[in-house]
């Protein structure tokens, strides 16, 4: 059984709401690419900071990001190794926002005895971090994406990490929320190092319900993939999280729309990634072959030699390249806006929930950690998914010493970065205006 059997698109639009009137559109393809929702979103929830629990973010270890560890492609290995020799991954995967980091330190903090190694992926401007403190080691790549552009980083980091294999029992590794799972499974069939060090124990989708209907809804380009599809064609277990922000009618749609995508997952409701650690964990789910059609379009060795190709060559590669299906992420982008001054929290929040009612549309993701005027050493850390806005004290406090400063990063689709950051600047309490901390 290929995975285009499990690929079947959506027959209607699933979407439960006024306003979407969604009946499939000519250009609507098998993987469930072309359904266009027109569901009016909500108004933004203005949420004032609220003291409560924390949120922790990976810390870099810069040591695998020195670009050692090339050559990886060539090395050899003496002996084919049995399964129970290889490492274990599970792979993470969810659209931006939708629980992944919340699962990765839910598992991290579980009592399961098990030495984890976090790999960590961020689309575009990394974001001040906090650490994964239970983490045995954090390896993050910030420069793009590990189905794209940063693949051959994570050749290089698993290469390197193979030889302490045995310091750990299992690597976690999450992916962009824009990433294709298809090749970056690929990556651990195509290696013969990796391949025959690690083995995929299985792939998680964390998902929450609204936007993933209206993203399943979206046109792509023809030859694109849409991601949040393939993240819930790729996956052993679907995670259908935030299950505090649907309502049944939206529950029962995504429900039957996850499974008309995949009919192999298990899918199991959650709040706040919480799921019996058992499920997450030993799951020998993945399989290879189901999916060996798939992840066979995406060459690892055709990537490596890209790296290294004349401009000359390029141009015959893009030709033999026509029919391969690229991950369009065209339009969007990130970019991180900073302060070394505090912050106005009301004049803050009001700029957000401008900014939401302008762009809830094309703003996917926004994040960011927060020094604001008269919270003394309060930090807050802020999370902005759609049009989801919230703000929490964070476990750790500025410390003496500590640059205060604010940072925030925006993810999504065309975003003018020139009006947000003048928009953003209105926040700040300048020196003479502010109040002492
Ligand atoms: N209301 C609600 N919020 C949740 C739930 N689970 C996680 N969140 C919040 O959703 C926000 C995003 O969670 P993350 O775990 O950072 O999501 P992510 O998928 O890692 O995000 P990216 O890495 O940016 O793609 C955070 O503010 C979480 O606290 C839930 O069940 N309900």
């Amino acid at each position: 059984m290929t995975a285009a059997s499990s690929l079947l698109p959506p027959t209607r639009c699933a979407h439960p709401r006024p306003g979407c009137d969604i009946s499939p559109p000519r250009d609507a393809d098998r993987r469930g690419n072309g359904y266009r929702c027109q569901a009016r979103t909500p108004a933004p929830r203005r949420l004032l900071p609220l003291p409560q629990d924390r949120v922790i973010r990976a810390a870099p270890v810069s040591a695998l990001a020195d670009g050692s560890g090339a050559g990886a492609f060539e090395e050899e290995e003496e002996y084919e190794k049995a399964d129970s020799e290889k490492l274990a991954v599970t792979v993470v995967t969810g659209f931006l926002g939708s629980g992944k980091t919340t699962l990765v330190n839910y598992i991290l903090r579980e009592q399961h005895g098990k030495r984890i190694c976090v790999i960590e992926n961020e689309f575009g401007a990394a974001l001040v971090k906090e650490n994964l403190s239970s983490a045995e080691e954090v390896i993050s790549m910030d420069n793009g994406c590990a189905c794209c552009t940063v693949r051959g980083d994570l050749v290089r980091a698993l290469t390197q990490l193979k030889d302490r294999k045995d310091s750990f029992d299992l690597v976690l590794l999450e992916t962009t929320g824009l990433a294709d799972p298809a090749p970056i499974l690929a990556t651990f069939t195509q290696n013969w190092t990796i391949s025959n060090n690690y083995r995929i124990d299985g792939v998680l989708c964390l998902t929450f319900p609204r936007p993933f209907l209206d993203l399943s809804c979206q046109v792509r380009p023809e030859g694109t993939v849409n991601e949040a599809v393939q993240q819930v064609a790729f996956a052993d277990r679907v995670l259908l999280n935030k299950l505090d922000l649907v309502d049944k009618g939206e529950l029962g749609a995504v429900k039957t729309l996850i499974q008309e995508v995949n009919a192999f997952a298990e899918l199991i409701e959650c709040q706040q990634s919480r799921v019996p650690v058992d499920k997450l964990m030993d799951m020998n789910a993945f399989s290879m072959e189901r999916f060996q059609e798939e992840i066979a379009e995406y060459d690892l060795e055709e990537d490596a030699a890209a790296e290294e190709c004349t401009d000359e060559q390029e141009g015959a590669r893009e030709g033999q390249k026509a029919k391969k299906r690229k991950h369009d992420i065209s339009g969007v982008g990130s970019f991180a806006l900073q302060s070394e001054h505090a912050l106005d929290s009301q004049l803050f929040n009001r700029f957000m929930v401008q900014l939401l009612q302008r762009k809830k549309e094309d703003l996917y993701r926004s994040k960011g950690v927060l020094c604001f005027e008269g919270e003394g050493d309060a930090k807050y850390i802020f999370q902005g998914v759609h049009e989801q806005i919230q703000f929490e004290q964070s476990n750790t406090k500025w410390v003496e010493g500590e640059p205060r400063v604010s940072k925030v990063v925006f993810i999504g689709r065309d975003l003018d970065r020139e009006e947000i950051e003048a928009a953003f600047r209105t926040c700040i309490v300048h020196a003479q205006t502010a109040h002492p901390h």
